[in-house]
């Protein structure tokens, strides 16, 4: 919402935004005599009630972008299935699933991982949008764990992310040199262990752990265990900054028991799990805010032979998130921006010229329906 306020020789221009609303106040361009918020309040919700209203600059794109682009925004797919009430598979129903799928019921391997890759892709890009986590480290391990990763790298990739990827023991199977190629073709580049900077903080937005999943066993071997190191190291010594690298783990938290958990209590503390098929017992222990399911593809046969139940898919997702989303301050999503004064005369005399302009802003800004808005008047006595 624009308003234009007469003040003396001078006119404010005050914007406030809600909901990509843009509602002009005025019998022509919003021309009214009192800058009062009340005097608004006919046609709007009063301030309190506005939970995403922004005072900005209009003139500002980078504002309006700013307000499109809100951190750790989610929630295009529902769920909110109680985590108490869902299944949980122990290691070994976790591996006879797997046997299953790829034996009597016609699975391949390469078949399950794509859709599982995509899955973790899927759900990254439900919570952390490319436009504020676009640098991806996925760090692969040798089995399916790390065969997801690589997937979901692309996918990511295509969705707009910058992934690159650490990939230290490579498997020789052509299924893993095929994965490879694809993204040496997309010019996604490669890092070893050795090249990785000490700060990954400094360097990525978002951690993809897919080094290992359902088949881990006892503790991690080299490279691994510096890896996990270098993951929890980063996280404690990012608590004090301002933006930290988010850690995501495919299926399993690597490092963890796959049925205790983190037995230690020094294990790596991923912000998403993205449990494949079916959370595992572990997945019980995992404290971070987004729990997603993905790997739609367990036809009810499975379902049934292991009681299983799990959040239905919404419609044509590829992810479910598992609980509640966290609940968010909606007072700390508010952001005050100082509008300067401007003089009347910067205003086009033609308020659609100028109307025009601002669409034109909002349209550059990238806002996701700029067409959408309310209009509403007011007399030449300034009331609406
Ligand atoms: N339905 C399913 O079963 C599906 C499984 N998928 C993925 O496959 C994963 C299971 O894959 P895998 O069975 O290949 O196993 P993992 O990827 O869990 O890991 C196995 C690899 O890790 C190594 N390893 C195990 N313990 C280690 C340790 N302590 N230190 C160092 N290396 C260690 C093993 O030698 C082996 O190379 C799942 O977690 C999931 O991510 C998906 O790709 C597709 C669907
Ligand atoms: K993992």
């Amino acid at each position: 919402m624009w308003s234009l306020v007469r003040k003396g020789r001078t006119t404010t221009m005050t914007c406030l935004l809600f909901t990509q609303s843009l509602l002009l106040t005025s019998n022509s361009l919003s021309l009214i005599s009192k800058p009062s918020l009340s005097s608004l309040q006919p046609h709007h919700l009063p301030i309190s009630n506005l939970s995403s209203a922004f005072f900005l600059n209009p003139i500002a794109s980078s504002s309006i972008s700013a307000f499109c682009s809100k951190p750790g925004r989610a929630e295009s797919v529902p769920s909110m299935q109680s985590p108490e009430s869902i299944s949980y598979l122990t290691q070994r129903e976790a591996a006879e699933i797997d046997e299953t799928l790829m034996g009597p019921l016609g699975f391949s391997v390469d078949q399950l991982m794509e859709l599982a890759g995509l899955s973790v892709a899927a759900s990254i890009a439900e919570v952390y949008k490319s436009s504020e986590y676009s640098r991806v480290l996925a760090i692969c391990g040798p089995g399916n764990n790390g065969g997801d990763g690589l997937v979901a790298a692309r996918h990511l990739f295509h969705f707009g992310y910058k992934p690159v990827i650490c990939y230290p023991k490579r498997t020789p199977k052509p299924l893993y040199s095929g994965l490879v190629t694809q993204l040496e073709s997309l010019s996604v580049p490669f890092i070893s262990v050795e090249d990785l900077p000490l700060d990954l903080s400094g360097e990525f937005d978002i951690i993809v752990d897919a080094m290992f999943g359902f088949s881990y066993h006892g503790s991690p071997r080299p490279p691994f265990d510096g890896l996990i190191q270098m993951l929890i190291s980063s996280r404690n010594y990012d608590q004090t900054r301002h933006k930290s690298s988010v850690v995501v783990s495919v299926d399993i938290p690597s490092g963890w028991h796959v049925e205790g958990g983190d037995v230690g209590g020094e294990g790596i503390r991923p912000d998403m799990l993205v449990s494949l098929t079916a959370p595992k017992l572990c997945a019980k222990k995992f404290s971070g805010p987004h729990h997603f399911l993905g790997g739609r593809f367990v036809p009810p046969s499975i379902a049934e032979k292991y009681k299983l139940r799990l959040p239905s898919y919404p419609g044509t997702s590829m992810c479910v998130r598992i609980g509640k989303p966290q609940k968010i301050d909606v007072s700390a999503l508010r952001e005050n921006y100082i509008s300067p004064e401007f003089l009347e005369e910067q205003v086009d005399s033609n308020p659609i010229d100028q109307f025009r302009k601002w669409f034109d802003e909002a349209v550059t800004a990238g806002l996701r329906e700029p067409n959408a808005m309310a209009l509403s008047t007011a007399g030449k006595n300034g009331k609406p």
